[in-house]
């Protein structure tokens, strides 16, 4: 059986005859073949289908042999996107004129009459490179970025400053606002992109394995040390490595951390051998940390170490001109996932989207377009699709029925509002994994 892969390919030639032909061939392999006998359509066929690969005829009526028309056409075509992938297709082919149309940006070219294994594999290697390129240039839609209001753009600004230096950043925002997100963009950025990027959440380790998990230990430290391991300043070395919910560590941990960051080494638990560490920096926190700072709950000096870039990601509702954006994000990403028809927003939605409050920021648009987009009948995303708390009932107080699942969602909306909105605290008094309260938030919509 043959597998259809999803590219999108065009031949151009001015013989109906070899059209059919390679299209038959073409077809059983990749999504989309189109084909076009007059190249005067070229123009406006790439500006307005994003096509992988492009068959094109050298030699056209107008001019049958010195391949004059394809080099015109050539141009043409990749004057409108350079990225694509053109391959010439000539049956005068001499070797002179196929170097000459590499140089002159083709990727390849195929001779008249051809073998079809010859063909394929040649649109195949020209669908490869053109795939590996848009990779590299295009971020795959989990990674993109969305931010269009000017509290985003002015966070683009100090990263683009930023990125490329080894400053520590500390990065500022509540619950779902995208910290995670940023780090791994600021390490996608930087110098050492092509090392690793090591995330630690800080909130989930207990004190128990803090020192072992960040630094490693030696056999036999401690009774379940069975192994040597290494530990995740070691594992991010040459890297970034990104310490989530930095607010959340004792003082103690915070003395072990400082020395670690003062002396850029590490020690394992159990041996005294220093290990130099080469690590950037980039921490987290959904906390007030200067507040704390200013009560002694957070070390002012560890605190100057970390932040010596700070940036301030606001909460959702605090940039309007992006909710849309992030909904028609997450309706195309979804949307492609699922298989499904929706392509837009109602109008009515949009107004509703705007003007909810967003506690739960990105993360809950992100889940409520997920859940919408599953939902969905037509190709118009509704209001009823979308399945956001009333603010107003956010309020519920505990109920005296016996409906657990009504319980557990009023106990956890308490826990939520006592800890302000801190998962990890509330986590902890709720008895749950940060993962455990994530999951039960998402099931009540809270
Ligand atoms: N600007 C953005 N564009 C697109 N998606 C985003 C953006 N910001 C965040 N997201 C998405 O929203 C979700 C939450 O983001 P992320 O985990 O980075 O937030 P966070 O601030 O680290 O949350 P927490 O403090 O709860 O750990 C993720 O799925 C992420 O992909």
């Amino acid at each position: 059986m043959t597998v259809t892969q999803p590219g999108k390919i065009l031949i151009v030639d001015d013989d109906v005859d070899v059209l059919r032909a390679a299209r038959l061939l073409l077809k059983r392999h990749f999504e989309q073949v189109d084909f076009e006998k007059n190249p005067q359509k070229i123009p406006y066929l790439v500006s307005n289908f994003e096509y992988d690969v492009i068959l094109l005829d050298m030699n056209f009526t107008r001019d049958l042999s010195s391949g004059k028309e394809g080099f015109e056409w050539l141009d043409r075509i990749l004057d409108i996107n350079p990225e694509i992938a053109v391959v010439m297709f000539t049956a005068y082919g001499d070797v002179e004129m196929a170097v000459r149309a590499i140089k002159a940006g083709a990727v390849d070219f195929v001779l008249k009459p051809w073998e079809n294994e010859k063909l394929l594999a040649t649109i195949q290697s020209a669908f490869n490179k053109r795939a590996a390129k848009k990779e590299k240039t295009a971020p795959a839609p989990d990674n993109l970025l969305v931010g269009k209001s000017p509290a985003m753009q002015q966070v683009f600004d100090t990263v683009s400053k930023v990125a490329g230096t080894d400053a520590n950043i500390l990065i500022l925002g509540e619950n779902g606002t995208g910290k995670d997100m940023l780090a791994r963009h600021i390490h996608r950025e930087s110098l050492r992109h092509d090392k690793p990027f090591v995330s630690v959440d800080l909130g989930a380790i207990s004190e128990t394995l803090f020192e072992s998990e960040l630094f490693g230990h030696v056999k036999g430290a401690f009774t379940d040390a069975r192994e040597d391991r290494v530990g995740r300043f070691e594992e991010a070395n040459g890297g970034t490595i990104f310490l989530d919910e930095i607010g959340n560590i004792s003082i103690p941990f915070q003395a072990k951390l400082l020395t670690v960051l003062q002396n850029r080494s590490i020690t394992r638990v159990g041996s005294n051998k220093l290990v130099p560490i080469d690590v950037r920096l980039i921490c987290a926190t959904n906390r007030n940390i200067q507040h704390m700072a200013a009560q002694h709950l957070f070390r002012q000096d560890l605190l100057y170490r970390i932040n010596t870039i700070e940036i301030h990601l606001p909460p959702l509702r605090e940039r309007q001109e992006d909710i849309i954006a992030l909904a028609e994000h997450f309706l195309q990403m979804y949307r492609d996932k699922y298989k499904r028809p929706v392509n837009s927003l109602h109008e009515s939605l949009a107004q509703q989207l705007i003007q909810y409050n967003w506690p739960g920021n990105i993360r809950e648009l992100q889940h409520a377009m997920e859940r919408a987009v599953i939902l969905s009948q037509g190709k118009v995303l509704q209001p009823k699709d979308v399945f956001v708390k009333n603010p107003a009932s956010a309020d519920e107080t505990l109920n005296t029925g016996y409906n657990l699942e009504e319980m557990e969602r009023n106990i956890i909306t308490q826990a939520m509002k006592k800890c302000n909105g801190n998962i990890t605290e509330a986590a902890r008094e709720l008895g749950l994994s940060r993962a455990a309260l994530y999951r039960r938030l998402e099931k009540y919509n809270l």
